[in-house]
């Protein structure tokens, strides 16, 4: 039997098994098999080349993050790149017009994204139907995905869609979940919780492991996570990827259903033909980017507010470091102190060290250790 088969199988098993205290552990185990199957065809594709050039669409990244949008055919991904960038994609009224990768450059504030029109995809995308595969590689190196759905089938295909970035470890607006594990030489597994757990107990934690062949490890919990992000930690393939829920075509429901739409915290309800809600999607993919900008200014100048840094959240947040880092790495060894003004800081100006962490448009200036020449 195949894996695909095999996939199958237990996708079927799992549907029809009933949910319930007896059948709890049973369904635990059959997620970790899916799992270990589904990456077994990814590393399989990985080695055989399938994905190789595939991957993606050689479209090179470019500017302070790199926005992608996937959804059905038609539902208006190359009106809406046409209509936010100086980027003509050719939209029609049939399926299947955009048939490659386009890139934009959107300006929101002073950054500038990428943003990619990209193919249309349908259900089985991600195990090889159409350009699936490739469109689902640029939402994975992505910083933010928009997902464009038609306002009227809206539910449907946000259903589907999730589930074909799912099936290949794509997690949207998920935080990495808080289990740590760490592979053991003896001992057994030694579980620990700092939390209640509600979804998952140490039987159920073992039993996993022991699928996995992990019979020796530290696994400590740190967040009431389930079973299917204890999998996720276990496989330690999986992309953490924010995703904006873009209904377009709004014009065609009823201001109720709009309404409803917008309550979301990741939805944005617009129509391109009407222009409408255009500029709230704009705010939504600046906030949930997270972006900073941070004028630098030169002692005796005024700041320059043409021309900030973009800073984008790395491991340890957004800090006078990573500002410096943009700037001249080599600037780091040099510095004495930064002067800052803004949000950030109580007054205004704060000296600050590499590790203060910046808010959107604070002013910087640096202090070198020696006084400058000039
Ligand atoms: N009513 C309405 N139609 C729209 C809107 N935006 C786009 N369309 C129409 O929807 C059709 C498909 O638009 P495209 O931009 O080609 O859609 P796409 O998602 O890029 O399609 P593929 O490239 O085939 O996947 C075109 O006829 C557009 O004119 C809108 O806001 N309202
Ligand atoms: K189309
Ligand atoms: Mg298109």
């Amino acid at each position: 039997m195949g894996l695909s088969e095999k996939i199958k199988e237990i996708e079927e098993e799992m549907a029809r098994t009933q949910k319930n205290k007896a059948t709890e552990y049973h369904l635990g185990l059959l997620k970790a098999k899916l799992a270990k199957y589904r990456s077994m065809i990814i590393e399989g594709e990985k080695k055989a080349g399938a994905g190789g050039k595939g991957e993606g669409f050689d479209v090179e990244k470019h500017g302070d993050a790199r926005i992608a949008m996937i959804g059905f055919p038609s539902v208006g991904k190359s009106s809406i790149l046409s209509h936010l960038t100086e980027t003509e994609s050719l939209a029609a009224n049939y399926e299947f017009t955009t048939l490659t990768c386009i890139p934009g450059v959107l300006r929101i504030n002073e950054a500038k994204m990428q943003l990619l029109d990209l193919p249309g995809i349908i259900e089985g995308a991600a195990s090889g139907k159409g350009r699936g595969r490739q469109v689902i590689a640029v939402g994975k190196s992505s910083d933010l995905i928009l997902m464009v759905l038609d306002a009227q089938k809206g539910e449907e295909q946000k259903e589907k869609i999730t589930r074909e970035l799912e099936s290949v470890g794509i997690r949207l607006n998920q935080e990495k979940p808080q289990i740590h594990i760490k592979v053991m030489k003896t001992g057994g597994i030694i579980f620990n919780a700092s939390v209640k757990l509600t979804k998952i107990d140490e039987k159920m934690v073992k039993s996993i492991m022991a699928e996995y062949k992990m019979h020796n490890a530290h696994v400590s919990f740190r967040g009431d996570h389930d079973v299917d992000e204890l999998i996720d930690v276990i496989e330690a393939n999986r992309k953490y990827v924010k995703c904006i829920y873009v209904y377009n075509k709004i014009d065609q429901v009823s201001i109720e259903d709009v309404d409803y739409l917008m309550k979301e915290k990741y939805n944005a309800a617009i129509s391109v033909h009407m222009n409408l809600g255009c500029d709230i999607l704009l705010e939504k993919i600046w906030d949930t980017l997270g972006l900073v900008r941070v004028y630098t200014r030169k002692k005796g100048q005024a700041p320059d507010f043409g021309d900030p840094l973009i800073l984008t959240q790395g491991r340890d947040g957004i800090t006078v470091k990573s500002a410096i880092m943009q700037i001249h790495k080599g600037l780091l060894k040099d510095l004495n102190y930064a002067y800052i003004w803004g949000k950030s800081v109580k007054h205004s100006p704060q000296k600050c060290g590499l590790k203060h962490e910046l808010c959107d448009e604070d002013v910087l200036q640096i202090i070198k250790k020696t006084k400058d020449a000039k």
